[in-house]
């Protein structure tokens, strides 16, 4: 039996925290979050966002525009709020409609309101080590282990997916945490034997149910990225979390693990983009 990471309960405790960090604070936060379309998990999640910033006291804007919207009128919107003194941060839920050029999108958007941390300074602020805003799964994984009490540094961490809005970005995280990181993906060859050495192995490959406990060292922490629903409407991850349940130390319970933790630091980071805000030169 494993020790189950909950990320639920360390994302309402943070939440909880950001509250009366933001109460004592003499300005407010408010997020704009940019839907395109009504993709049913995408509504959810934005959903959650809008909820999750009522529990914390930051004022939410949700912006929904239709489909059909071209790249310039969502360009439009964009800079409208790039402008707007009333907003401290920004986000365009993903994925965007094809037709739309989500680089683009995402370089639209003001780097100093960027908390998704998906804009091209941030991401080389977070490789240089500099102040930025941290992609919110990335830096909730890292969270999630810290409050756990689960050491990082000098420990082999694996991460299977290399995407940019996590196999990439955590792997640095954990490399600034003093970790020896191995970044494996799907040209990686012998991939449960370098599995097998990981003291943490994340797993951020959007296939359901895909790693079993061949994979695992007896005693790892296994995080879960994936979130997706199985033929019998299941919620599960890219782990089989019922195999490797059994050989793990601890692991990440899908729902309930990381998700809830990228939206504690979506909250975080518009309290650190509101406070950057108010104490700009005028
Ligand atoms: N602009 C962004 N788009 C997307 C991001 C992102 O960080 N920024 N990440 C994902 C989706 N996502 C946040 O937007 C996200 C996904 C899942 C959860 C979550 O809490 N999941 C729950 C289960 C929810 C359910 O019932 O379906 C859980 O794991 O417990 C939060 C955020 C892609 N797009
Ligand atoms: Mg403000």
């Amino acid at each position: 039996m494993s020790v189950l990471l909950n990320g639920k309960a360390i994302a309402a405790t943070i939440k909880e925290e950001l509250k009366a960090q933001l109460s004592a604070r003499p300005y407010t936060a408010t997020l704009a979050v940019i839907l395109v379309g009504s993709d049913p998990a995408s509504s959810i999640y934005v959903k959650n966002k809008h909820r999750a910033c009522e529990q914390v006291g930051i004022r939410s804007l949700v912006i929904t525009l239709p489909d059909t919207i071209s790249q310039a009128g969502l360009l439009a919107e964009i800079e409208t709020l790039n402008q707007r003194d009333d907003v401290d941060g920004i986000l365009v839920q993903l994925p965007l409609p094809a037709s739309i050029d989500s680089r683009a999108v995402i370089q639209a958007i003001s780097p100093a309101k960027d908390v998704d941390g998906f804009h091209p300074e941030n991401v080389g602020a977070l490789s240089m080590n500099h102040p930025g805003f941290l992609p919110c799964t990335p830096a909730g994984i890292i969270e999630l282990l810290k409050r756990s009490n689960i050491e990082i540094a000098g420990k082999e961490c694996v991460v299977l997916g290399r995407s940019n809005i996590v196999g990439k970005p955590v792997a640095q995280l954990l490399l600034r945490e003093n970790a020896t990181v191995t970044l494996c993906h799907s040209q990686t060859k012998h991939l449960p034997q370098i599995c097998q050495r990981a003291d943490i192995l994340i797993v951020a490959i959007g296939k359901p149910r895909a790693i079993d406990s061949r994979y695992v060292k007896p005693g790892a922490v296994v995080v879960d990225v994936g979130i997706h629903r199985d033929s019998e409407g299941q919620i599960c991850g890219d782990v089989d979390f019922s195999a490797v349940e059994a050989v793990a130390g601890a692991i990440t319970p899908v729902p309930g693990g990381v998700g809830p933790m990228t939206i504690a630091m979506l909250m975080q980071n518009c309290l650190i983009a509101a406070e950057r805000h108010a104490s700009r030169p005028a």
